[in-house]
């Protein structure tokens, strides 16, 4: 718990004396680093010399700097620096006095954190320590590449006895808070795999993104309460089950495979699935990966709390490219959007450069490499789960099987209240009477029940969606008649095939005895003959 700095002076116990001694002090150094830029630097550097053996005989009190700037390498922000930044910014927001507002790269709000030279108290299991923040003002009038020269820090300051809980337990508790803070307040990230390493600043990555803003969420989802109910419970267990994957040795992650029919809300589900875990999304397209290599390499860049999505899975992967010519082949895929057959065609350009193959895949999903990091989630969507191997979805790599199927009369009341406020109505029981008779996938549903004209409303609406079941039903009625004459056509045509076949064989059969009967007269006469001549 953070306070601000009391000042109480009266009733001090020894501790408490020293706690202010070394608060005083504390404050000292702090107005130290600040004038300490006026002296002249030859002066400076015996001074500091000097005063700091002087202090360091009878001052009791360890003081760590967290800069925010990382010296080695590239000129970045120090993560430390930042856990820490907003670790304080939650906390001292209440409390501390002079605060400075930000906006900060990737945050979804203004970021509050304390103003430099501020000082704050935070306890930690029964201890006391004092974070500051406090900046080093360049000497040189150098105009720097990099705009603001000053450099930042925080100051950590302790008593020595609790050395142990802050190195073992108070550092690791600021940084765990910290990043959840930052995860919680971050913009999340759409991310997709470049075809090729890209260089962002001084970063290699082979993912670029966009910021994530789906509003799907389980609430505005069509489908069965109880379904949804599991599926949101079996997610949240898994966030909060770092400790049990832990103990039955097995790394953090979880395979959700939604198969079903278009438009049945799988990629809603998708986004639903990241607004409530608020996890960053990386929509995976196999086709542009190289090989194997480049999988393995794309999984090791991903971050932590995410989605891997592969859409599609039946006819994004090179190992399904014999399937997938057989199923042209037999004309099926025919009745997809164009969207999807230009991507089919697009898929199939990019196929000569993938070479990424089944085993490869299975060991992206539960391989050894897998493993690295954690809390992950991989998502594979099919409209076709039938054409999948059964190596790909088994248990452990696709760990929860979910249908995505038609618009039922509870998904039906989700969409009407999303799209019309409407909890019940007259007109309800009829729906609900189609729909138990007719597939219809809940888009276009959803389609008929947005209004198009400031003119339409619930009514209008409900009528529309009720003509647009009613036409679906007769459509697949008329589907089902030409259907079943097809199948009699096809099977009149095999009878007639067959009965030809047996009587062509039939006819075979005959002149085959007509032929042997024939021979056997033949050799008859012949032996008559013999026995004739020689009688
Ligand atoms: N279950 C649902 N709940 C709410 N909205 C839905 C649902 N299913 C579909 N929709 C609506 O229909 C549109 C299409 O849905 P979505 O893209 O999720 O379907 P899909 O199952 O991923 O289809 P495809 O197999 O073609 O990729 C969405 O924009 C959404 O508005
Ligand atoms: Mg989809």
């Amino acid at each position: 718990m953070l306070q601000k700095k009391n000042k109480n002076k009266n009733k001090m116990t020894g501790g408490e004396m020293w706690t202010q001694i070394g608060s005083s002090l504390a404050g000292l150094m702090f107005i130290w680093a600040m004038f300490k830029q006026y002296f002249p630097f030859e002066m400076e550097g015996h001074l500091q010399k000097y005063t700091q053996k002087l202090v360091s005989l009878f001052y009791p009190y360890i003081h760590i700097t967290f800069h925010e700037f990382t010296t080695e390498g590239f000129y970045e922000r120090s993560k430390a620096y930042m856990a820490i930044e907003r670790y304080l910014s939650t906390n001292s927001s209440t409390r501390a006095k002079r605060l400075k507002a930000d906006m900060v790269r990737d945050s979804k709000s203004l970021v509050l954190s304390m103003d430099d030279y501020e000082e704050i108290i935070d306890e930690f299991k029964g201890i006391k320590v004092w974070w500051a923040s406090s900046k080093n003002i360049p000497r040189s009038q150098v105009i720097s590449f990099y705009g603001d020269e000053e450099k930042r820090f925080y100051m950590l300051m302790f008593h020595r006895r609790h050395r142990e809980i802050v190195n073992r337990f108070y550092l690791n508790h600021v940084m765990d808070e910290g990043k959840a803070i930052e995860v919680k307040t971050r913009k999340r990230k759409l991310y997709t795999n470049n075809r090729s390493e890209q260089w962002v600043g001084y970063q290699r990555t082979m993912w670029s993104h966009v910021v994530f803003e789906h509003p799907a969420t389980f609430d505005t989802l069509a489908m069965e309460e109880t379904k949804k109910k599991q599926i949101m419970n079996d997610l949240i267990t898994f966030t909060k089950s770092k400790d049990y994957y832990k103990k039955i040795g097995k790394a953090w992650k979880r395979g959700y495979l939604l198969f079903g029919p278009p438009g049945t809300g799988k990629s809603t589900m998708i986004a639903a699935m990241a607004n409530l875990l608020e996890y960053d999304v990386y929509d995976l397209e196999l086709t542009a990966v190289k090989d194997n290599t480049e999988l393995r390499k794309l999984l090791i860049d991903t971050s932590n709390k995410s989605i891997i999505v592969i859409e599609d899975i039946d006819c994004s992967l090179d190992l399904t490219g014999q399937r997938k010519k057989k199923e042209e082949k037999d004309g099926e895929g025919e009745g997809k959007d164009p969207v999807s057959k230009k991507k089919n065609e697009d898929d199939e350009k990019s196929k000569d450069s993938s070479k990424v193959t089944l085993s490869g895949l299975l060991n992206f999903i539960d391989g050894l490499w897998s493993a690295c990091g954690g809390e992950r989630i991989i998502v594979f969507t099919t409209n076709y789960v039938e054409k999948l191997d059964p190596a790909l979805i088994r248990r452990g790599r696709m760990d929860k099987h979910i249908e995505l199927s038609y618009c039922c009369f509870e998904a039906f009341k989700v969409l009407a209240r999303n799209y019309l406020d409407l909890e019940s109505h007259d007109l309800f029981e009829t729906i609900g009477k189609l729909l138990e008779e007719t597939k219809i996938s809940p888009a276009d549903v959803a389609e008929n029940l947005m209004p198009k004209s400031n003119d339409e409303d619930a009514d209008a609406c409900l009528a529309n969606l009720i003509d647009a079941i009613e036409k679906a039903k007769e459509e697949a009625k008329a589907k089902a008649e030409e259907e079943e004459k097809e199948r009699a056509k096809a099977e009149e045509e095999k009878k007639a095939k067959a009965e030809k076949e047996e009587k062509d064989k039939e006819k075979e059969h005959k002149s085959d005895e007509a032929v042997e009967e024939k021979k056997t007269a033949g050799e008859e006469v012949k032996e008559n003959g013999v026995k004739e001549n020689g009688g």
